[in-house]
């Protein structure tokens, strides 16, 4: 009788998985780099070795090649290549990429999630609401981050070490944007407050499920990571909840202020208002509250830990340089003179060097591949003579290009806290190498506001306090594969002004 073993399963398994997931690249597809494991391909040295394996590939070929990862043939790009995905945004499509990272179109059952369609909706409500009303918000930003920061950090004439960085900072920025987006009535509750600050880390979570089973399929990786959804768990549905509890009684408010004051009604200046304006708003249809709040969902999402990232690795930057702390201070000293300590959008564009700084530490993210797009067109061919096909994963070599010496000078690697002042070159602007913030039509529309919000917190945070790493020592950022994470280390505030 013949006996097959789980071992000889297993072996039959990997050599059909072999035969199948071959990489097939197409003849003028940009070159392949040879790998020697079978199947694995080069995901150990994307996972582990990421920024020497990149560098090599990039000296031994060029801009473009294309490398196999978690089963799936991937073309790496930078510099012109990297330009060409960004100015051809018809051809290359950033949402479904984010989508098979993290599956919005099952998570946010109401609104479809985040596509190439309802990001038009998004970016002009990020453009228009939130980066459009800066100069409006500015006061209630600025009340709101400090007491945010009385809160979360406090009096500290002792000196006071912060553990959980990026936690404590996020629910600052978690503060001042639930008052701005949902209003200040709503943003008095707790939950809400910390619904909104923790929906980005939640939903996050399941990027830490390695894709494993994409070496089959990556629609296998998808089921699996929603699964606990068919047993009721989903991180957006338990937070919508929240947002809806909170937001149908202010919704129901406002609507009677309307009906009692008509024309001498006064419209709030939240996100809130303008998705009560839209013409498809009426929250006493089944499911059409559950839509505009998964639209508010979307840039919270999209907002709050982004904004609060920005912060904590511009604050270790800062924290293990006392020097530029110090010239930073006297900045905000003279600022602050000059306005009695009420900043206003004009003090915050007088910030030149705090600017400059953040811009550096925004160049300085050290992630090695990021922004991933799908092509989706038929083909496309590269000014450099490659063509992919549709399908084919595109990744950006991002510390490549944000380290350009073409572009930054022989000092590209350096960090230089300075180098943009005097040179008309703010923290906002996009250009070919500048790409924290994306590139072409859909570069990112909110820039505006977390370079305000993040100079408003860092100016405050000059102000009162002298902060330090535990380790008096310039702290690393972590590698999660080829992306970074901030540092986990302490850091130690201690009053400027001792009582
Ligand atoms: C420092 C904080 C932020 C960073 C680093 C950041 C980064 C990015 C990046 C890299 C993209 C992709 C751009 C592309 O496809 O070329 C993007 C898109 C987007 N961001 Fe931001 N973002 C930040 C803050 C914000 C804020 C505060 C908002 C909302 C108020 C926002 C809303 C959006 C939207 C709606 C899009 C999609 C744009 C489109 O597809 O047209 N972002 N962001």
């Amino acid at each position: 009788m013949f006996e097959v073993s789980m071992f000889q399963i297993f072996v039959i398994f990997m050599i059909i998985l072999y035969i199948i997931k071959r990489p097939r690249i197409g003849k003028n597809e940009p070159p392949f780099v040879p790998y020697t494991i079978p199947i694995l391909g080069h995901t150990y040295n994307y996972l582990f070795n990421p920024k020497k394996f990149i560098k090599e590939c990039k000296e031994q070929y060029g801009d473009c090649f294309s490398i196999y990862v978690f089963g799936h043939v991937m073309t790496v790009v930078s510099r012109d290549s990297l330009t060409e995905v960004f100015r051809n945004s018809d051809d290359f499509d950033f949402s479904s990429a984010i989508n098979e990272l993290l599956p919005f179109h099952r998570l946010f059952t109401y609104n479809g999630g985040i596509t190439k369609e309802t990001n038009i909706f998004h970016a002009k409500t990020a453009r228009e609401q939130v980066s459009g009303k800066l100069a409006l918000n500015t006061n209630i930003v600025q009340k709101y981050l400090m007491k945010g920061m009385d809160k979360c950090i406090g009096d500290c004439n002792d000196p006071k070490i912060v553990d959980n960085t990026w936690l404590t900072f996020n629910n600052i920025v978690a503060l001042s944007i639930t008052n701005i987006f949902a209003g200040e009535e709503a943003a008095i509750h707790e939950d809400l407050i910390k619904s909104f600050g923790s929906f980005a880390f939640d939903v996050g979570s399941l990027l830490m499920i390695p894709p494993i089973l994409s070496f089959i399929h990556p629609k296998l990786h998808e089921i699996v990571i929603t699964l606990p959804m068919k047993f009721g768990w989903n991180p957006v549905s338990r937070h919508r909840e929240v947002v809806m509890n909170r937001l149908r009684p202010v919704i129901e408010k406002r609507l009677k202020e309307k009906t009692i004051l008509g024309n001498n009604y006064k419209p709030y200046n939240d996100l809130l208002e303008y998705y009560m304006n839209q013409p498809n708003f009426d929250y006493t249809i089944p499911d059409n509250l559950s839509y505009h709040v998964e639209n508010l969902l979307v840039l919270v999402f999209a907002s709050i830990n982004t904004t609060s990232r920005t912060v904590v690795d511009a604050l270790y930057d800062l924290a293990g340089r006392p020097e530029v702390l110090n010239e930073l201070y006297e900045e905000a000293l003279t600022i602050n003179k000059e306005c009695n300590g009420t900043i206003t959008i004009l003090e915050i564009q007088k910030m030149e060097k705090l600017d400059s700084f953040i811009k550096e530490s925004l160049r300085h993210s050290d992630n090695i591949l990021a922004l991933p797009h799908y092509m989706i067109s038929k083909s496309y061919t590269f000014s450099n003579g490659y063509t992919i096909l549709r399908g084919r994963k595109v990744l950006m070599c991002a510390d490549d290009m944000l380290k350009a010496k073409e572009c930054y000078g022989d000092d590209a690697e350096e960090f230089k806290p300075f180098r943009f002042v005097n040179a008309k070159s703010p923290a906002t602007k996009i250009d070919r190498s500048y790409i924290v913030f994306g590139g072409g039509r859909h570069a990112c529309p909110g820039r505006f506001f977390a370079i305000t919000e993040t100079k408003l917190l860092l100016h405050k945070l000059i102000m009162k306090y002298k902060f330090s790493t535990k380790s008096g020592k310039i702290e690393k950022k972590i590698y999660i594969g080829p992306i970074t994470i901030p540092s986990q280390s302490s850091l130690v505030f201690e009053n400027r002004v001792k009582c």
